[in-house]
């Protein structure tokens, strides 16, 4: 049930942005990706998302090819994506988010009753606005709206950036639970990355649409590594 991403590149209209990367999320580990502001770890993630067209390379999941069948199809293969921004329909309900995700799919209301019982924070909130939630609640609506779809694969882009420390400790513990369940999680990191390294397989480094190194999470956890790591890509 791994993800293979190999010799991927792809960027916007005529600007190439990734140069060729090569990644692997296994079932039920996590997987981090770092790097520099500008790095293409966004762009890393919507193209495996199917919202980006491909140049070159190959996305495989459990022997399915998921280059260019776009994002529904992405999604309904088993590989979820919970984009940086815009994540969530601002003008709809709590519930109305996640039904829409789950329309797609058969037995959709039982899919948002388990996601509902799962956090009970949007089961709280199920009328109100997601324009009208707190940071961290809607970042939790985004990656409900995900797992309705019962992906085995997750892609997450900064899931905790800017979130309250609380709400960054719930969001590691679900995605453990996750992973702890047979889900392989691609994790995007940019700030404060201690909390996903000490729970994640492998890093990968990406510097300028490549990736640059792939270490073992925990070794990035050894005084002054990560700080060598990140500014070795610059030197
Ligand atoms: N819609 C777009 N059109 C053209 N270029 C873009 C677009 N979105 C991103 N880029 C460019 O692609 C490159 C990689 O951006 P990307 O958002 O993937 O980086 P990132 O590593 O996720 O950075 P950050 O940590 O700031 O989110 C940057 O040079 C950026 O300017």
């Amino acid at each position: 049930m791994q993800l293979e991403v190999k010799g991927l590149k792809s960027g916007y209209g005529k600007v190439q942005v990734l140069h060729g990367i090569d990644l692997t999320v296994q079932s039920g580990a996590i997987t981090t990706i770092l790097g520099a502001n500008g790095a293409g770890k966004s762009t890393l993630m919507k193209t495996i998302g199917g919202h980006l067209p491909i140049i070159e390379g190959e996305i495989v999941h459990n022997g399915q090819h998921l280059n260019e069948i776009g994002p529904l199809h992405v999604c309904m293969a088993g590989v979820g994506l919970v984009p940086q921004d815009k994540n969530v329909f601002a003008e709809l309900s709590v519930r109305d988010n996640l039904q829409a995700s789950a329309a797609a799919f058969e037995g959709a209301e039982e899919r948002v009753a388990e996601v509902l019982k799962r956090f009970p924070i949007l089961q709280e909130r199920g009328n109100q606005l997601a324009s009208t939630l707190s940071g961290g609640e809607r970042q939790t609506l985004a990656i409900a709206t995900a797992l309705v779809a019962g992906p085995d694969i997750l892609l997450l882009d900064e899931p905790t950036a800017g979130l309250a420390p609380i709400f960054v400790d719930r969001i590691v513990g679900w995605v453990e639970e996750l992973a702890q369940d047979g889900t392989g999680v691609a994790w995007v990191v940019e700030q404060n990355p201690e909390k996903i390294l000490a729970i994640s397989e492998d890093a990968y480094v990406l510097d300028a649409g490549r990736v640059t190194e792939v270490l073992k999470s925990k070794s990035l956890l050894e005084p002054g590594r990560l700080e060598e790591v990140l500014l070795q890509v610059h030197a």
